[in-house]
């Protein structure tokens, strides 16, 4: 038996779309696996109820499929679905971190965040690997066909607003095309991003979180949004962003900020007339294990 603890994600960073992502300290899901002769999956915790346990249905039995090997899983949901903290990816990068173990496959990290990312598949129906790659390597990432890691330590704040948003409805919401102009901002803005993570400057990666491309598109999806993410610009937040497809919304900050911004999320939120709640984190480590036995 082997149980994996599989954090949060949150994937985008604004400009970069499909690209980026962050593993956040909390929260995470628990996945236990035991060797087994088929597959079968048992789901408990955070919205346990909107989450199928059929294997052709859950992130978790795609990535076994695609690895293949059968085990029992059993999972323990910290991150709710479809709220944008990479629910969905949490299973699979972590049943694709314990069968690595428990069968001794001996993959490396892209190998891992290649089959994780296959799971993805079965929910959004693209393998884009933002919330496996940093699930798996921690900190922050940038992937594409491979994914580049690196170290990154610094805070956030999530908000969770009471609104439900499907990653395939947050995707159909999305233009086409974009201009040229659009382009090469998204360019300047990402590479701030990275820069700011390169340099451990919070107001530089959250000025280039900025995007008027996805970010303007799914906006209308969350309402409330104008107001929480002014809200918390205004208690000191370097960068406010929808935290992967939504609705959560993620803003970048100063250690000693966390407390106004988290308020002043909450804040916006209800003069919208929206419950939400938020929580104080920072980034932190991928996949790990937590414990081994028979
Ligand atoms: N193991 C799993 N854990 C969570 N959701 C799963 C799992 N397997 C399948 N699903 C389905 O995936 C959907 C949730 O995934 P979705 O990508 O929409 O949200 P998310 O993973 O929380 O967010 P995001 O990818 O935007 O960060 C739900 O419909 C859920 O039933
Ligand atoms: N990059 C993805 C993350 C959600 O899974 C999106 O924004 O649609």
């Amino acid at each position: 038996m082997i149980e994996v603890r599989a954090p949060a994600t949150s994937a985008n960073l604004g400009s970069g779309f499909d690209v980026f992502g962050v593993a956040l300290d909390k929260p995470a899901d628990i996945v236990r696996l035991t060797k087994a002769e088929r597959t079968s999956i048992s789901v408990n915790g955070a919205g346990a109820e909107y989450i199928p346990e059929d294997p052709k249905k859950n992130t978790a039995g795609e990535v076994l499929r695609s690895l293949g090997v059968t085990a029992r899983v059993e999972m323990d949901k910290g991150v709710r679905p479809s709220s944008g903290l990479g629910s969905s990816a949490a299973s699979a990068a972590g049943v694709a971190v314990a069968a690595n173990e428990l069968y001794d496959l001996g993959l490396s990290d892209d190998e891992l965040i290649h089959a994780a990312a296959q799971g993805e598949k079965v929910v959004s129906g693209e393998a884009h690997k933002d919330n496996v790659a940093p699930c798996i390597a921690g900190g922050f990432t940038v992937s594409d066909e491979r994914t580049t890691a690196f170290d990154a330590d610094f805070h956030v704040v999530v908000a969770l607003p009471d609104i439900v948003i499907s990653t395939r409805d947050a995707r159909g919401a999305l233009p086409s095309s974009v201009s040229i102009q659009q382009r090469s901002e998204t360019v300047a803005n990402a590479s701030h991003v990275v820069a700011g993570v390169l340099k451990d400057d919070v107001e530089m990666v959250g000025a280039g979180m900025y995007d008027d491309v996805v970010e303007e598109a799914r906006a209308p999806l969350i309402e409330g949004y104008d107001e929480a993410r002014d809200a918390a610009l205004d208690a000191g937040a370097t960068g406010v962003t929808i935290s992967g497809a939504g609705p959560a919304l993620l803003a970048v900050c100063e250690r000693e900020d966390k407390p106004d911004v988290a308020e002043a999320f909450v804040e916006g939120f209800w003069n919208a007339g929206v419950e939400s709640r938020a929580f104080q984190a920072r980034v932190g480590d991928g996949c790990q294990v937590v414990k081994r036995g028979r």
